[in-house]
């Protein structure tokens, strides 16, 4: 079972696969390809954005060259008409405005359209998940695909709502500041853009660190991540094996190295932030030195100093800017390179191009595995050239030894995977040229644990349907028997569930799945029997409901309680892959074989005890 085969390789110290702990590799030139088809139906968008960043940027650099107009042209040459200087203000006052204006309207269409983007990528993300093959989810664990859906789309987010953002408004400013530099002093100008490649290196030196500790901190916060998710899916086991402190002290190990890459990483930013400062700083003493002795020997004019000196602080502004967003540029780009590793990934289970539909209604219920031969990837196969024929509405129990195969014959059955030799048939079809839809509709499920959502009784039961009607709902759980279980509950059938249906019984949990299969009416009826030990009561009423349920449609029952097949129309003991016996109670119990060393093994109690076929896979 995929959880299980996870957790074992998580309990054994081993690194879980999937995409989490691989070194993710940023590979820009395709996530900008593929960001780039996002971006194309916004295009116009997008053209806003940039005409109102060039405004914006216009409005913010414009006012210091103002300030050097008003003390060139008016407070040093004597000019004294207040006049003048009250329009300079105006005009100062205006380009602020405008600046605000075009940044809130640059913000806001950016923000919108990229939350947007965001948004398509998520929905499409879990629509592809709902579509992978059981195969892909027993490789992946399930912390790394909720990162998927969670923190990788949020670092998309953040490269629209930060990277794309500082990228085209810094970027622009720089270059309007070198322009207005060199307008207003050329010889300056050119100290300034020598400066260029000293700041250049110094940046690049950082990143490659930065990239380093960045790199550490998420793969040690997807570890994290993955850890818990899975420490939650087994919450029960940890509990039941009073695992608590030896998982705590796991996940502090876990959490204290995450603490440290995450120290280390403003550690490294904190440190580049300042020597930006300090370069700042003496370029500015710089320009004072050079530029006062200019003003001084009046080849230079107060107000062009005045200006330069606020370029020079607005210059090394938009550096920094830039180079603090190559962080989230980094995770932008794995994330999109993660998730398209993703959305790549074909599922392995697909309709045949020629597959055909199917009438619910016009199935029998006649199943054949013919000769079939199927094992897990990368293991030995568990069945080789099994045969076994099913008669439309036969009622069959399965049972045998823990890993003797019974739930993987379901799945395949279900096709969860595709057999590698022979064939699965329902009334003589191979089920690989059935349309998937169909199948699943004419094949019903009841797992030994049956998924309940957070939501209400009628949707847990309807399985948010809304074409099932209410009544339909309440008429199947009144012939199942679940009916005075859900009177008795606050809200009757409106009561929520919490996730999982925790506060429901095993039991509980079966009844409702049996309402399921009465609304959904599927023509073949799995059950994989809950293992928990029901009480007397609860067990008369599952009885009572498989009755029901079985009634018309053909079903095979895993059993973990003898009470249930009693009364099957046929029982297969199934070992290591093989079915080793096959008849009817009496019939196998006179043949005095394996099954009925089995009930022999259960001190002749009408119930197959638990440990016999191991405790599940829970
Ligand atoms: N998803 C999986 N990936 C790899 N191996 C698996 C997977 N599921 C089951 N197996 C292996 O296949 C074998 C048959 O398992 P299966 O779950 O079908 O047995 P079972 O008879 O249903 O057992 P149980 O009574 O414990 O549920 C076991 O060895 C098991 O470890």
């Amino acid at each position: 079972m995929p959880q299980a085969v996870n957790q074992a390789r998580t309990e054994q110290g081993g690194e879980p696969s999937g995409g989490l702990e691989r070194k993710p590799k940023p590979r820009y030139r395709s996530a900008f390809r593929i960001l780039g088809g996002y971006i194309e139906p916004h295009r116009r968008t997008f053209a806003l954005v940039v005409l109102c960043t060039v405004l914006a940027i216009a409005a913010e650099l414009f006012q210091p060259y103002l300030v050097k107009v008003a003390i060139d042209d008016h407070l040093m040459a004597g000019d004294g008409g207040y006049g003048s200087i009250a329009a300079i203000c105006f005009v100062y006052l205006g380009l602020s405005l405008a600046e605000l204006v075009f940044t809130y309207i640059q913000n806001n269409l950016l923000q919108h359209a990229g939350q947007s983007i965001v948004a398509r990528i998520r929905k499409q993300l879990f629509a592809h998940m709902t579509k992978l093959s059981m195969s892909y989810f027993d490789k992946t664990p399930s912390g790394s695909l909720i990162t998927h859906v969670s923190s990788d789309t949020e670092a998309v987010n953040q490269f629209f709502g930060q990277v794309l953002l500082t990228l085209l408004r810094d970027g622009l400013t720089l270059v309007f500041i070198l322009v207005m530099m060199f307008q207003l002093d050329a010889t300056l100008g050119v100290y300034c853009l020598v400066l260029l490649p000293v700041i250049a290196c110094i940046a690049i030196a950082f990143r490659s660190y930065m990239r380093a500790t960045y790199q550490l901190a998420r793969t040690r916060l997807s570890r994290l991540v993955a850890f818990v998710a899975e420490n939650l899916a087994g919450m029960s086991l940890i509990q039941a094996f009073q695992q608590q402190h030896a998982q705590g002290e796991r996940f502090q190990e876990q959490n204290t190295s995450y603490f440290q890459a995450n120290v280390r990483e403003i550690r490294t930013m904190v440190l580049f932030n300042r020597t930006f400062d300090l370069l700042s700083n003496l370029v500015i003493a710089f320009v004072v030195w050079v530029g006062g002795k200019a003003v001084l020997g009046a080849s230079l004019e107060f107000g062009v100093l005045y200006a330069f000196i606020t370029y020079i602080r607005q210059f090394f502004q938009p550096i920094n800017a830039i180079t603090q967003q190559w962080n989230t540029l980094q995770s932008a780009t794995v994330a999109v390179n993660r998730i398209w590793s993703v959305l790549d990934t074909e599922p392995e289970i697909e309709d045949r191009p020629q597959a055909v539909r199917i009438e619910r209604e016009s199935v029998a219920g006649r199943i054949d595995f013919d000769r079939i031969t199927f094992g897990y990837e990368g293991a030995e196969p568990i069945f080789r050239e099994l045969d076994l024929r099913i008669r439309p509405g036969e009622l069959i129990g399965v049972v045998g030894t823990t890993g003797a195969g019974k739930s993987s014959l379901m799945s395949l059955l279900a096709r969860f995977y595709d057999v590698q030799a022979g064939a699965v048939r329902i009334d003589g079809r191979d089920i690989r040229d059935m349309a998937q839809a169909d199948l699943h509709r004419i094949v019903g499920l009841v797992q030994q644990e049956p998924y309940l959502y957070a939501g209400s009784m009628i949707d847990n039961v309807r399985m948010f349907d809304a074409s099932i009607s209410r009544e339909e709902v309440i008429r199947a759980c009144e012939l199942v028997g679940a009916d005075q279980l859900i009177q008795r509950m606050e809200g009757g059938y409106d009561a929520r569930l919490s996730e999982r249906g925790s506060g429901l019984s095993a039991g509980e949990r079966q009844l409702l799945s049996f309402a399921r299969i009465i609304v959904f009416r599927p023509r073949i009826l799995i059950l994989d029997e809950a293992t928990a030990n029901l009480d007397s009561r609860t067990e008369q009423l599952i009885q009572q409901a498989l009755e029901v349920v079985s009634e018309g449609r053909t079903t095979i029952v895993i059993a973990h309680r003898l009470s249930t097949i009693m009364n099957a129309d046929r029982i297969l003991v199934l070992s290591r892959g093989e079915i080793v016996e096959s008849g009817t109670h009496a019939e196998l119990m006179a043949r005095k074989g394996y099954y009925e060393e089995l009930v022999r093994h259960a001190h002749g109690e009408p119930e197959l005890v638990t440990a016999l076929y191991g405790a599940g896979r829970n």
